[in-house]
């Protein structure tokens, strides 16, 4: 295998991990970014996400010389075959994506360029973007020199992105020139992943087709589920059911409060925009976005028709960030859940398990962050989960349910199992799945 030189320009989540597996597989990988505090703390190597399994693969990449990181970007694209544009499309006000970023990392590589380089997007752009990333290059180039635009959408999840990156299921290449999808390919082949090789604008679709379709998957189920709690059936069994058929799959059908993070909401938006400026209707795009708006505030009706007024009720926040194994909180469920928690007049105590600093520099410090899921659902009225966290999940809740006010629990995630529940003596409510009343019973030891 060729070992290539890549400079991968922004080190989020997407150029910190793909460029550190593209280093752990055999490539010398320069990571760059504007953020001089980030690198200074990835060359202490201090990761700053909270992502299982990179700490160790940054120290091993950095240990054997194959991973560095670097604030000058010049000199990384300079000697580089290969870069790869990984900073970030974030949602403007019209819901299109914003590619300032991506301009400016263009403008920076068309200004050093000085030789033959094969330019990768990995960020999720537009379709057009492609085409626009090679002007920008060479207006700032004035074109003296020769280079390739891929799109090389990123799939990796949030808390399983090493996992996703090392065992990718597949690889989008994009290109005009065989040539360039050529070295793309290559570069992947440690990978062994199956390559598809497309023009530059299915490759870009490719990436909001993919992610729009799974949102698609959650606000369906969530609908069902909606559907369960006025028709008394369980939305678990119906998923359940549904799954089996292989043409449907178990996938992406688990109903709760909803999609959030900081790909599905921007980019069923993104998605959205691309298709009115390209004078189409998507219906069921717009229906995936408002079923999944809706889907969070549902919490709060379940929550108000058990307590009746909030005001002055304290409820106990489990989970911040908007899926477990991460301490992203961009987009968050429990963003929209607090405020308005807080608007009724409600005193909010929150745990999470490493998203709490986070989701402060966002909610501020009108609510109470807590060190344990114990002392968070001490003396409170009814305790919301928003975050599955094992932590949360697997707490002792036997335990817990005596040191709560009220044992009235929602779950926003369907954790348990409703008898379970209630055989310690909870009311519990979850999403989609009967309710079982509270039992006359004291506490019974789980099964
Ligand atoms: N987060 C994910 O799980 C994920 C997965 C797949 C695809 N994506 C897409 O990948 C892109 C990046 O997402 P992210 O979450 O990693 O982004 P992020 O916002 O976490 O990080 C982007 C980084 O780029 C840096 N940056 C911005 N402009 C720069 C420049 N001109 N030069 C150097 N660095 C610069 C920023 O300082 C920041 O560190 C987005 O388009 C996103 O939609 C994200
Ligand atoms: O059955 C499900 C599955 C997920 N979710 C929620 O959906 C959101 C997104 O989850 P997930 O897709 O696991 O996380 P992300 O890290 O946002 O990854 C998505 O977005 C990335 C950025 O584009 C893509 O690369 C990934 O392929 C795509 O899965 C989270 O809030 C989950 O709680 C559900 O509510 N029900």
């Amino acid at each position: 295998m060729k070992s290539y030189s890549i400079a991968v320009i922004g080190t989020g989540y997407v150029g910190l991990v793909s460029g550190t597996c593209f280093a752990y597989v055999g490539h010398r990988v320069v990571c760059c970014d504007v953020d001089a505090s980030k690198i200074e703390r990835l060359k202490r190597c201090e990761i700053p996400i909270y992502e299982p399994g990179l700490d160790k693969l940054v120290a091993e990449g950095m240990q054997q010389g194959r991973l560095r990181f670097t604030t000058d970007i010049d000199a990384a694209i300079q000697a580089a075959d290969v870069i790869f544009i990984a900073v970030g499309t974030p949602m403007s006000q019209t819901g299109e994506a914003n590619l300032d970023y991506v301009q400016q990392a263009a403008r920076m590589i068309g200004t050093v360029i000085n030789g033959y380089k094969v330019i990768v997007t990995k960020s999720t752009v537009p379709v057009g973007t492609g085409r626009l990333i090679a002007q920008w290059i060479g207006e700032a180039s004035h074109n003296q020199y020769s280079f390739d635009i891929v799109s090389n959408p990123e799939f990796l999840r949030e808390g399983s992105a090493v996992y996703d990156c090392l065992n990718m299921e597949r690889t989008v290449i994009g290109a005009d020139r065989p040539e360039a999808a050529a070295i793309i390919a290559e570069l992947h082949e440690p990978f062994g992943t199956v390559v598809l090789k497309t023009s530059i604008e299915s490759a870009e679709l490719i990436k909001y087709a993919s992610n729009c379709f799974l949102a698609m998957k959650i606000s369906y189920i969530n609908s069902i589920a909606n559907l369960c709690d006025q028709l008394g059936a369980d939305v678990d069994e119906v998923a359940q059911g549904m799954g089996l058929d292989s043409r449907i799959g178990h996938r992406f059908l688990q109903a709760g409060i909803g999609y959030g993070g900081s790909c599905f909401p921007k980019d069923t938006y993104a998605l959205r925009h691309l298709t009115k400026e390209a004078g189409c209707s998507f219906s069921i795009l717009e229906a995936v976005i408002d079923t999944n708006e809706q889907q969070r505030l549902i919490v709060i009706d379940k929550l108000k028709q058990s307590l009746g007024t909030l005001a002055g009720k304290r409820i106990a926040v489990l989970g911040l960030a908007f899926k477990p194994n991460t301490n992203d909180v961009r987009d968050a469920p429990s963003l929209t859940i607090i405020p308005k928690l807080l608007e009724a007049g409600a005193i909010v105590r929150a745990y999470d398990p490493v998203a709490a600093e986070e989701a402060r520099h966002v909610l501020g410090d009108q609510v109470v962050y807590m060190p344990s899921v114990q002392d968070t659902v001490m003396y409170c009225d009814a305790c919301l989960i928003l975050t599955e966290w094992e932590q949360i999940v697997e707490s002792d809740w036997e335990k817990l349910h005596s040191s709560m006010s009220r044992p009235l629990l929602i779950d926003g995630r369907n954790c348990w199992s409703a008898e379970k529940m209630a055989e310690l003596g909870f009311e519990y409510i979850s999403m989609g799945r009967p309710f079982v009343p509270q039992r006359e019973t004291s506490l019974r030891v789980p099964v």
